[in-house]
């Protein structure tokens, strides 16, 4: 391997996200402050267990007891990432005792991150903090490779007040920020969220984000049901392009105070899964003319609109807005979200990176950032009060854990200047402008 490789980091990254449709890994190099994607690789789910994972998340929000299912499912998680960490390595003609460090994301089992009233008998009826819970075993990943991995993201940030999610924003703005368009990075995952990431010359626009509300989790519940299970998503959006959208569909969705909400904010399958579908389907029973292709429509413009009513709270309208998230693949999708905002698309293809492989890529910078003790999530971005640094760390055991972990941290410090480190590289950033603020996300 050259040294200049050497001289960055290896970092492998995981994520099973709210489509449920398997586990991403990405194995990024780090260097002077640009990201390289050195190999990405989907490990897909069956419908069937796909199936077989919505229905104990769904049984665990109903409070049944699932505590055998969510190990097992766990099992399975870190199983899948091993053997991916050894197919990215092999993708990549990466030796695995080069690899620095994972960060491992798991499966949301739950977030509800807003205060709310104990489960347990509480006479004064006081508040208890938010609760957000991801399912995932980093010990297996770390004993096999010897190396350090994070996980746990979320749990820090919502334990201070923060809405835990979403964490992803200064990923986003080290990959795809310009110094001279305002752009905007949009994840259409089972839920949409997005990123606003202002010009560096804009020193007093903020890089806020936040979720929009879904984005391909009610489609992808109404393709399961409308096949009975046969196929999970609408390919290409083939389906909802033929349908017509209808008012009913749309004033239903669309009345839900979520879209409404100023940021912070972030949301999941409690709000747009399972039971929001069974609310939709019952409420169709008085409209039975509805086709099925119009139910797809009617759902992904009501996407679309989650978005457009986001805009509102962005300093001002990007000229780009950058496209991530198996979401980018659905075509009718982006023609509706292209139409409703005015605002002209493309998606990470762009930048030579598969749409689906930037949340991987995104938990492996975020353990890069964790082991160099750097906070992941900012006022704007999750409503923390201060900058937190999200994570929990597994040493690997090998003995020489001091010395590596210090040297991972320090390599981190150097090798991650953008665009909030004093000396920018200048590829990325023109002259010495101001700096971002780790405490606010504004320049300063
Ligand atoms: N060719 C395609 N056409 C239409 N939709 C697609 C296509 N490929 C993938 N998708 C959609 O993308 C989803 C998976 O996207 P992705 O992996 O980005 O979501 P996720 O990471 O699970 O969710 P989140 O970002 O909310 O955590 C699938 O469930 C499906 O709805
Ligand atoms: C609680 C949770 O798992 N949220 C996910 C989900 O999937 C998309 C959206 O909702 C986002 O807020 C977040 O994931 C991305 C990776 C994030 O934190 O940036």
């Amino acid at each position: 391997m050259a040294d200049k490789m050497r001289d960055g980091l290896f970092f492998a990254g995981f994520m099973c996200g709210t489509s449920l449709d398997g586990v991403d890994g990405a194995l990024v190099h780090i260097y002077q402050g640009k990201i390289e994607l050195l190999a990405y690789e989907h490990h897909p789910f069956s419908p069937r267990l796909t199936g077989w994972i919505r229905e104990i998340l769904s049984e665990n929000m109903t409070g049944k007891s699932t505590f055998q299912s969510l190990g097992d499912l766990e099992h399975l998680l870190s199983e899948t990432e091993t053997s991916l960490t050894s197919r990215l390595c092999s993708l990549s003609s990466i030796s695995p005792s080069d690899i620095d460090g994972a960060g491992t994301h798991g499966i949301t089992a739950y977030h509800r991150p807003s205060p709310h009233v104990p489960s347990w008998e509480n006479p004064e009826n006081t508040n208890i903090p938010g609760i957000t819970i991801q399912i995932s075993n980093p010990y297996r990943l770390s004993r096999k490779y010897g190396i350090p991995v994070v996980y746990d993201f979320r749990r820090a940030d919502v334990s201070v007040g923060g809405e835990g999610a979403p964490l992803a924003t200064l990923f986003h703005r080290a990959a795809f920020s310009d110094p001279h368009e305002n752009r905007a990075f949009l994840n259409l995952g089972g839920i949409a969220n997005l990123t606003y990431l202002p010009a560096f010359s804009n020193a007093r626009q903020t890089c806020l984000s936040f979720d929009t509300g879904p984005g391909n989790m009610l489609l992808d519940l109404a393709m399961s049901h409308i096949t009975h299970g046969e196929e999970t998503y609408d390919k290409n959006g083939q389906r909802s392009a033929s349908g017509t959208v209808q008012k009913c569909i749309q004033d239903f969705l669309l009345d839900d105070p979520w879209f409404s909400k100023p940021p912070p904010k972030s949301t999941g399958r409690e709000d747009w899964g399972e039971e929001k579908f069974a609310t939709l389907l019952t409420f169709l029973k008085n409209y039975p003319f509805v086709q099925n292709n119009d139910l797809l429509a009617s759902l992904a413009e009501t996407s679309a609109a989650g978005v457009l009513s986001g805009f509102r709270w962005l300093d001002s309208k990007p000229d780009l807005l950058i496209l991530g998230g198996g979401g980018s693949y659905n075509v009718d999708l982006r023609r509706r979200i292209s139409r409703i905002t005015g605002v002209p698309t493309t998606t990470t293809e762009r930048f030579g990176w598969p749409p689906q492989a930037i949340e991987s890529m995104a938990f492996a910078y975020l353990a890069a950032l964790t082991l160099s003790g750097r906070p992941a999530s900012l006022p704007s971005t999750t409503g923390c009060p201060h900058a937190v640094i999200g994570g929990s760390i597994v040493p690997p055991q090998n003995g020489s854990l001091p010395a590596r972990l210090r040297e991972i941290c320090l390599a981190a410090e150097i090798h991650l200047p953008f665009p909030d480190r004093a000396t920018p590289p200048e590829s990325r950033l023109p002259g010495s402008g101001p700096l971002f603020s780790e405490e606010t996300g504004r320049r300063q």
